[in-house]
């Protein structure tokens, strides 16, 4: 299937956690990592999270430095990449930040079990993509998006969409920023939730690069999958 280049970039605490088990967010990056995240937004036809992400952080998922985005402009690129939601129920908010900072397309991907009134009053906002019948099909999702013209995707989290992409094997290469600190808890959102690989399904990474930035390690990872 053709489909955009796809990359998952998340910040992780030493014990593998994206948030605090009340799913709050937690500052895992130091100021060069936030730099470096906001180069990779900058050179990403499109940005993509989860309703969870949404509703936990309601992130703008805009691109913050004047510099990266008046070179998005000079390249004829709007200055922000498109803005993508996985949103099977059209659960977010008419007010979300995402609606409302930064200039660019946001585009919610749902379901079928969307509310159709719901779905109508997205559609004043943003291009409303209907694929997969209780939860988004990111299959079709993704080639859709390769039809628009959408090359690279960059992939933020949260720990069940980075679940839903792994699992359905969507993910090229996975990149990891491990900060300093300790966050606990058996139900805080780890790197990759979801109902996880059996044995015989376990996926394999080829590491392509470690290196120390500030306090934390950034790890970078080509996807191999099935290692058995
Ligand atoms: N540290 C980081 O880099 C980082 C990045 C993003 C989010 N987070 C944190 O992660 C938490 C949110 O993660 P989460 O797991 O709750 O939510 P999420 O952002 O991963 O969203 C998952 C939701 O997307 C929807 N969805 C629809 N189709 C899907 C599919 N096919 N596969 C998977 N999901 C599908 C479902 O409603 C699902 O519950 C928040 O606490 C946030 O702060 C951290
Ligand atoms: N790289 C990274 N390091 C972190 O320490 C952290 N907590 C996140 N979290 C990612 C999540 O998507 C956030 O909600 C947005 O990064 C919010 O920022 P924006 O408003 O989008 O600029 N991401």
């Amino acid at each position: 299937m053709d489909r955009p280049f796809i990359f998952i970039n998340s910040a992780m605490s030493a014990d593998g956690k994206l948030s605090t088990k009340e799913r709050k967010q937690v500052k895992i990056s130091g100021k060069l990592d936030f730099e470096r995240v906001d180069e990779l937004r900058a050179q990403a036809d499109a940005i993509m999270v989860g309703i969870g992400t949404v509703l936990a952080d309601d992130p703008s998922l805009t691109v913050k430095s004047p510099e990266r985005k008046a070179a998005r402009k000079i390249a004829g690129k709007n200055e922000n990449p498109v803005r993508i939601i996985v949103d099977s129920a059209a659960r977010i908010p008419l007010d979300a930040d995402i609606f409302k900072k930064g200039e660019g397309l946001r585009i919610i991907a749902v379901s079928n079990s969307a509310p159709a009134e719901k779905i109508k009053s997205l559609g004043e906002k943003a291009l409303v993509i209907k694929t997969g019948d209780l939860k988004v099909d990111l299959g079709g999702l993704v080639a859709k998006l390769k039809e628009m013209g959408i090359n690279t995707l960059m992939v933020e989290g949260g720990a069940t969409l980075n679940w839903g992409m792994l699992s359905v094997g969507l993910v090229d290469e996975v990149y990891t920023f491990v900060g300093n600190l300790i966050i606990g808890g058996k139900t805080a959102p780890t790197f990759v939730d979801g109902e996880g690989f059996t044995e015989a399904e376990l996926s394999g990474l080829e590491l392509l690069s470690a290196e120390k930035i500030e306090e934390g390690i950034l790890l970078r990872w080509k996807v191999k999958g099935k290692i058995n």
